[in-house]
């Protein structure tokens, strides 16, 4: 008999619900956005109760949409935005301030200041495999307690609770019987030893964070807790987590050392498996925990890139070139060759491998026959150049990726992937099933429920729907490779 697994996957912007049948088909799929606030200059905030709100509407919803019930469904599995953190009240469950989304810069004062100790800036990147950056959580709720008048007292008594989105799902789903994460998503908070595997006492003091706030730390696949019957009307266990990043790394089925998956979503995160070893990066890409099951930690390299698709919502919204994303590639394809235009979409700044926070977008090599097919073609084409530098980033690190799959928004688009694979000398693959971090999620809580044997199951059930092979010469992509490196420099801040 068919087995289901339920996954929920909540994103920056919006919130899933996908039910999987045991073969890795998709029977039902529901989504609802919430909104974004933006308080001031540099800041986003989520409301945790609209996140909420977002993921029990799909939860209903997904029913809705197919002939299953609840009491069809062994296991649920979680994968999450990483690094947004919340903070909230262990009696009442209300939250002392809406969650600090991963986003925001509000504490960069804070990381210069810090940074000025260069002991301190290599303990964190040596424990952590992080930057010292706001990007993570620890300075996001150190905010918090010092911000929010009287949390910091609550916070000494053992009052409040401080959880990834994650953590904050499984404790209201739960209806607050578990504080939980799972190692992926604690690797994203800064104050957790990648090494080791627990939180680090000397990052808790730095960042002033009580031992009491934090979840406790499992494996991907562990028994997170059950789904209260108030919700869905039956209990189900809670029994696969991780960050998303993470999670399209296991649906993407990245289980040997040098296999690489990147997503082009909003933004773009390219994770490459490095296998046992936590590698070091000399090129300031992320060391972070790729999995981790049966104890055994699988590590990565990450590299973040800020702008992917969000270049293309600023073409449509903000230059208003085009109509919708999925145009693009039409127009793409009428663009000159060869133009010589670099589109450098540093709208807040570049993160991997440059993370200068200070430098702004441009468009150079305009000409009098420039036009709209040449700009749409040079911000596409941007978001394959900065894949390059992390290509190059990992080179470099002595890691070299033997193949690259892909997914995200972005990857449906034909000759994106066409010119990733030229300008990356190397090929490209596109699985059937894009939603690769609901798979990874629904793939661990299956692993966890006895449904799947081992991550072999995973590997034979990946399908490829189409590869991407490189046209161009050698001499042609570094010609590019070249003009995009002048570009980037012409912008740079540090
Ligand atoms: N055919 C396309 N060509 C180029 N970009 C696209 C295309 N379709 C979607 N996108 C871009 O992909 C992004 C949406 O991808 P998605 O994976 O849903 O993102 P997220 O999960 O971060 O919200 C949008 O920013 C959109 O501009
Ligand atoms: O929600 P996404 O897909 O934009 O992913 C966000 C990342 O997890 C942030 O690190």
């Amino acid at each position: 008999m068919t087995q289901y697994i339920l996954a929920i996957d909540q994103g920056t912007t919006s919130s899933r619900s996908i039910i999987f049948a045991d073969d890795g088909r998709i029977v039902a799929m529901a989504q609802r956005e919430f909104s974004q606030h933006y308080p001031q200059d540099g800041w986003v905030e989520h409301q945790p109760q609209a996140i909420w709100d977002s993921v029990v509407s799909t939860l209903h919803e997904v029913f809705d949409a197919c002939d299953l019930t609840v009491d069809d469904i062994a296991t649920l599995g979680i994968t999450n935005q990483r690094e947004t953190t919340v903070v909230w009240d262990k009696h009442t469950g209300q939250e002392v301030y809406p969650a600090i989304v991963w986003q925001d810069r509000r504490t960069a004062g804070t990381c210069r200041a810090l940074a000025e100790d260069a002991e301190l800036v290599d303990y964190i990147t040596r424990t952590t495999g992080l930057l010292l950056d706001p990007y993570f959580s620890a300075t996001k709720v150190n905010w918090i307690l010092d911000n929010v008048e009287g949390a910091r007292a609550r916070a000494a008594a053992g009052d409040l609770l401080f959880g990834t989105i994650d953590t904050y799902l499984i404790w209201r789903l739960t209806g607050g019987q578990s504080h939980k994460t799972d190692a992926t998503n604690a690797s994203r908070t800064m104050l957790f030893n990648i090494h080791t595997q627990q939180w680090d006492s000397r990052l808790l003091e730095t960042f002033a964070i009580p031992p009491a706030m934090l979840p406790d730390v499992m494996d991907c696949a562990a028994e997170f807790g059950d789904v209260s019957s108030d919700l869905l009307g039956k209990r189900i266990p809670i029994q696969g987590v991780a960050g998303d990043q993470q999670a399209a790394l296991v649906g993407q089925a990245c289980f040997e050392k040098g296999m690489a998956k990147s997503t082009y979503g909003t933004g773009c995160f390219m994770i490459l498996n490095t296998g046992d070893e936590p590698l070091v990066s000399k090129n300031r890409l992320l060391t972070t925990v790729g999995y981790r099951l049966n104890g055994k930690v699988t590590y990565a390299l990450e590299g973040s890139i800020f702008m992917a698709g969000a270049t293309i919502q600023w073409l449509r919204d903000g230059l208003k070139l085009i109509d919708n994303a999925a145009e693009t590639e039409a127009l793409a394809k009428r663009a000159r060759e060869d133009n010589g235009i670099f589109m450098v979409p540093a709208f807040t700044g570049l993160g991997a491998p440059y993370w200068d926070p200070d430098a702004r977008g441009a468009i150079l090599g305009l000409t009098r026959d420039t036009g709209i097919s040449e700009i749409v073609a040079a911000g596409l084409q941007s978001v394959c150049y900065q894949t390059k530098d992390l290509q190059k980033a990992m080179e470099s690190d002595g890691a070299r990726p033997v193949t690259l799959r892909v997914d995200g928004g972005m990857a449906k688009n034909d000759w994106v992937m066409g010119f990733l694979a030229d300008i990356l000398g190397a090929e490209v693959k596109r699985p059937t099933i894009t939603e690769t971090t609901a798979v990874g999620a629904a793939f661990l809580a299956g692993l966890q429920h006895g449904i799947f044997t081992g991550v072999d199951t995973l590997t034979h059930c990946w399908q490829c729907d189409s590869v991407f092979t490189p046209r161009l010469t050698k001499s042609q992509r570094d010609t590019a490779y070249e003009g995009w490196k002048a570009a980037v420099a012409r912008i740079r801040c540090s």
